[in-house]
Parts: structure tokens; C-alpha cells; sequence
């Protein structure tokens, strides 16, 4: 169960939203008065970010073309010069857009005869979230020439040409925005590339739409955040010793002994308190002698592995890093998924069983987490095509375990449907090494207790947010580095947040 704040991160579908309007109408909100508050949150974003200046509103067919009206109207109020240039006769538009625009006392001139070359500011109220079509003839001819020259964009909703729901662009042709306001809650375009490369800096307004009407969705899908997962961090209690923090087995490899090395100080760090290395014995010393806090256990072959496991007191486990693909290898990922712990399968992990997917997956529980990248994802799962989001979930539901497709915009599917999109990333993580040092994050929260949903979550969350403390010129030795800091800063919030009333108002 995720607590009752992660409705404040939830994300809506375009068929979400439109049920969301319907039932803010059925709470005594007009339409005509959201559109009226999604205009005037529009130019409140634009009033905030830039001094008066020539503006271009654009403005579609629909009720997004119905925000750029009172867009235009706000603007103008405030002595800015304003130009609007429509798509469509104004006889045609729908009702609240068609009231908006009556309202809108300036000069309206056709979409094709528009210059953006004689703006300083450009409003796209073109199309929103729930575009069909592909931006075809004069609007793309326009849209071409907007993005071509160096003005701000400011998108209403989304940028005209992205699907909501996706990301995706619907055809060949959408907005590049600088700065994307939308309303009442994020859509996933607003956090899946390519839409979010299209928004610039996404702003969320309230446009009075009452948080109730949310009792009447469940939402399954949220942008990550510690409001997900921070309830179940497992802090260590002044009464705990290192077994209460768990142990955690790392399966180490012969020859790519690096990336079980940045596995174990991504483990250590948050807070696993006891990490062992299964390694082959030709490379025992390299593991033994990069740090004092790891234990290195000898192990060559799959009976020393079920030794091991007997023996050890392990509460959770990760394989893939370096591991290689031998036959043995693939051997022991079996062994270990055989003893049904919670589990983090990354890399070669993953790759080994890409000719016989289903001898993973019939081992696999909502336990188990897979972390491929596009490339591994590819080569394990039939790829059904559609956005991140849809092809993770369905990869979740196949495979029967929690999948975190990574990306920059990294996905986590449960089997049960819940999904997040990560939007903390900074463009540094693109490093070698950073994937391994995520496994063992994941592995060491596994190891203290958390359900594979949330750690998975919450580990690629805290590892996005150490590298970004770090900035230009990362590698993957600084994230673990990090790690304290970023726990040190959750553990003030946890402790400030204790009262959910205050909570409340955050959202
Ligand atoms: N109460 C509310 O609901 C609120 C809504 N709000 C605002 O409404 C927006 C959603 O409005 P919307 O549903 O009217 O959609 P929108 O994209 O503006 O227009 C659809 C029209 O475009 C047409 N069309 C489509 N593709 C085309 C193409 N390629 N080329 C040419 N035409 C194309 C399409 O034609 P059709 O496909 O039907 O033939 C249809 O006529 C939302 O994003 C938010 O900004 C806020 O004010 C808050 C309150
Ligand atoms: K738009």
C-alpha cells in the first residue's frame, strides 16, 4: 500500500483528466471557471518569468485554444502587446472556448498569417494532452518556424504535437517549449521523453478543481518521490544492531570485478548492515582488498553457492554486475532465485536468459526486481510497443516480478499495475558504472525489509539525487559518496512531516 500523500504525485491519463473536469463540474465548478483559472495560472506563470513584451498567442480549435483566449485577455489587461492568430472559425469553437474568446476584444487573425519572427513571447494553445492526429499543412508549417527561432515558448498543457498519455510525439511536428504549465496533476508526457525534452520547465497550477474528486479514481501511476516511500524507510532504531539492517550477497564475477565493487559501496551506503561477495577464488584478493567493510566468501560453483546460502543468514541478494555469461553463472542466478528472497537480477543477470526468457520469469516473484536498460529490456521481453510506462507494466505482468526499465525517464512496474516515472535524473548518470551501484542500492534496501516496489523506487530516486549533488564531472564512485547526504536531508523531512496535517498543506 502506498500512504494516502502519494495522491499529491499521482499522475492522470487524458481520459483521467477529462473525468477529473466532469467531476469538478458535478462539484459546482463551471467549466467556464477553470478554463478561466488555467488562463489566468497561464499568465501568472508568464508575468513571473518575463517583463511585458510582444506577445503571439496561438490558438487552436479546441478548449485549449479557449485557454489562449483568456491568456491573451490577462496579457493585454496588464498593458502587453498582444497578438492572437487562430485556427478554425471562431463559430466553430466549443462552448466555454467559444464564450473565452467572446470575451477577447483584440484583432484575430488567421493561423497562416501569423509571424512569430514579430514576437518576443510565443503561447501555444494550439492542441492539448488528448491530440489524435499529427500536426499536418499550416499549423506544422507554423510550428516549425516557432521552434526554428531562438523565442520563448510557453506551452498551454502540453506542447502541441505530444501525446499526452505517451510522450510521444503524435507525428512529425511538435512544440519545443521553454516552459509547459499545466493543470491539477502532471501528465505522464510531462515526465516521458520525448514530451518532457518538449516542455522545458513544467509548472502545475490549481485551477480550483477540488482534491476530492480524486476519491473517485485509484490512481496506479505517480511521478517518484519520497512521499511514495518515506513512510517505510527502514531507520536504523538506537536499539538495532547490524543484523536488524539485514545482509545482503552480492554474486561477484572473475574478471569485471568493478562493478560488484561499486554494487557493494552502493549496498553499504544505504544501510545494508552486513554485505558479503560471493567471488570465485581466482579473484578473492582483488574484491578482499577494496574495502575492510565488505565480507569476500570463496565460491567457484553452485554447490559452494548452496552453502553459502545455507549457512549465511542473507536476507537479500543481487547478481548480474560482472557477472559473465557461463552456463555456471546462469546456474547460480537459478540457485539463488530458487530460494525465493528478495533479489535485484541486473546485466548479465538479465542477458543470460535472453534465449529462454520464460526459465527466468517461472522463477520469478513480485519479490524479484529486473533492472534491464532499453537494450536488455529488448532482448528479455516481446516488446509490445507503446510508451515506457505501458511497456514496463507489461513486462511486470509477464515476467510476475518488479521491473525498473532505465532510461532517463526511469520506469518501476509492479506485477499488480502500480508504476512511477522517475523525473530526478541529471544527464551525468549517462556513466559507467552507475547502473551497477543502483543494483546494489536496490539490494541493500531489499535486505532491510522494504517491499521490491518501493526500494526500487526510492533507490533509483536517492541515487538520482546524489549524483546531482555532484553535478558535471561525476562517476559512479561519487554516488555512493553521496548517499549520506541525501539520507541526511530525507531523515530531517521524515522527521518534520511526522504531522500528516502538515503534509496536507504541502500538497
Ligand atoms: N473543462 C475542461 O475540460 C478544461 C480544459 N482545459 C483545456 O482544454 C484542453 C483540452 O481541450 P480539448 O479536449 O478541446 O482538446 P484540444 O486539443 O484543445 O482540441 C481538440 C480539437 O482539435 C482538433 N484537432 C485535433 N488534432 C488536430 C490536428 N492535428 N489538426 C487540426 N485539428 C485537430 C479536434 O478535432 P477532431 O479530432 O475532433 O476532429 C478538436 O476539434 C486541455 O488541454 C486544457 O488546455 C482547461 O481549460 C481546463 C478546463
Ligand atoms: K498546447
Amino acid at each position: 500500500m502506498l500512504p494516502s500523500s502519494a495522491m499529491c504525485n499521482c499522475l492522470l491519463s487524458v481520459a483521467e483528466l477529462y473525468r477529473a473536469d466532469q467531476a469538478a463540474v458535478q462539484c459546482g465548478v463551471s467549466s467556464r471557471e477553470l478554463m478561466e483559472n488555467a488562463g489566468a495560472a497561464v499568465s501568472r506563470a508568464i508575468f513571473e518569468n518575463w517583463s511585458p513584451r510582444r506577445t503571439l498567442v496561438l490558438c487552436g480549435p479546441g478548449n485549449n485554444g479557449g485557454d489562449g483566449y483568456v491568456i491573451a485577455r490577462h496579457l493585454a489587461a496588464a498593458g502587453w502587446p498582444v497578438q492572437v492568430a487562430a485556427l478554425g472559425q471562431a463559430g466553430k469553437l466549443p462552448p466555454d472556448a467559444a464564450w473565452h474568446a467572446g470575451l477577447w476584444e483584440g484583432d484575430v487573425q488567421p493561423l497562416g498569417e501569423a509571424d512569430p519572427a514579430e514576437a518576443d513571447i510565443v503561447v501555444d494553445a494550439l492542441f492539448g494532452a488528448g491530440l489524435s492526429r499529427p500536426l499536418e499543412g499550416e499549423v506544422a508549417n507554423l510550428v516549425l518556424r516557432v521552434n526554428r527561432l531562438d523565442r520563448p515558448v510557453v506551452c498551454v498543457d502540453v506542447p502541441s504535437g505530444i501525446a499526452g498519455d505517451s510522450g510521444q510525439a503524435v507525428g512529425s511536428v511538435a512544440v519545443r517549449g521553454s516552459l509547459t504549465v499545466t493543470f491539477f496533476r502532471k501528465k505522464p508526457a510531462h515526465l516521458l521523453f520525448p514530451g518532457r525534452g518538449h516542455c522545458g520547465k513544467v509548472r502545475l497550477a490549481d485551477i480550483g478543481i477540488p482534491e476530492k474528486v480524486l476519491e473517485r479514481f485509484a490512481p496506479r501511476l505517480w511521478e517518484n518521490g519520497p512521499e511514495l516511500w518515506l513512510e517505510n524507510w527502514p531507520w536504523r532504531q538506537p536499539e538495532d544492531h547490524k543484523y536488524h539492517a539485514g545482509h545482503t550477497l552480492l554474486l561477484g564475477g572473475e574478471a569485471m570485478t568493478g562493478a560488484v565493487r561499486l554494487a557493494a559501496r552502493g549496498t553499504l551506503r544505504i544501510g545494508s548492515g552486513l554485505v558479503s561477495i560471493a567471488a570465485p577464488r581466482g579473484a578473492g584478493l582483488v574484491y578482499r582488498s577494496d574495502s575492510p567493510s565488505l565480507i569476500v566468501r570463496d565460491c567457484d560453483d553452485t554447490q559452494e553457492l548452496r552453502g553459502l546460502l545455507e549457512a549465511g543468514r542473507f536476507t537479500a541478494a543481487a547478481a548480474g554486475p560482472g557477472l559473465g555469461m557461463t552456463p555456471q553463472s546462469r546456474q547460480q542466478i537459478e540457485v539463488l532465485l530458487e530460494t525465493g528472497w528478495p533479489l535485484v537480477l541486473d546485466a548479465d543477470a538479465l542477458t543470460s536468459f535472453s534465449e529462454e526468457p520464460r526459465g527466468l520469469f517461472d522463477l520469478c516473484s513480485s519479490r524479484v526486481v529486473l533492472t534491464p536498460h532499453d537494450g536488455e529490456f529488448r532482448r528479455l521481453f516481446a516488446d509490445p510497443g507503446g510508451s515506457r510506462v505501458a511497456r514496463a507494466r507489461q513486462a511486470a505482468e509477464t515476467s510476475g516480478a518488479v521491473v525498473l526499465l532505465k532510461g532517463p525517464d526511469t520506469v518501476v512496474a509492479a506485477p499488480d499495475g502500480r508504476a512511477v516515472v522517475n523525473g530526478n535524473a541529471p544527464a551525468e548518470l549517462a556513466t559507467a558504472g552507475s547502473g551497477d551501484v543502483l543494483t546494489g542500492m536496490i539490494a541493500g534496501l531489499l535486505a532491510q525489509g522494504m517491499p521490491a516496489f518501493q526500494a526500487a523506487a526510492a533507490a533509483i530516486w536517492v541515487h538520482a539525487e546524489a549524483a546531482q549533488s555532484v553535478g558535471s564531472g561525476l562517476i559512479s564512485e561519487d554516488i555512493p559518496f553521496r548517499i549520506p547526504q541525501v539520507l541526511n536531508l530525507l531523515r530531517n523531512r521524515n522527521r518534520k512531516l511526522t504531522n500528516s496535517q502538515r503534509f496536507e498543506e504541502e500538497c
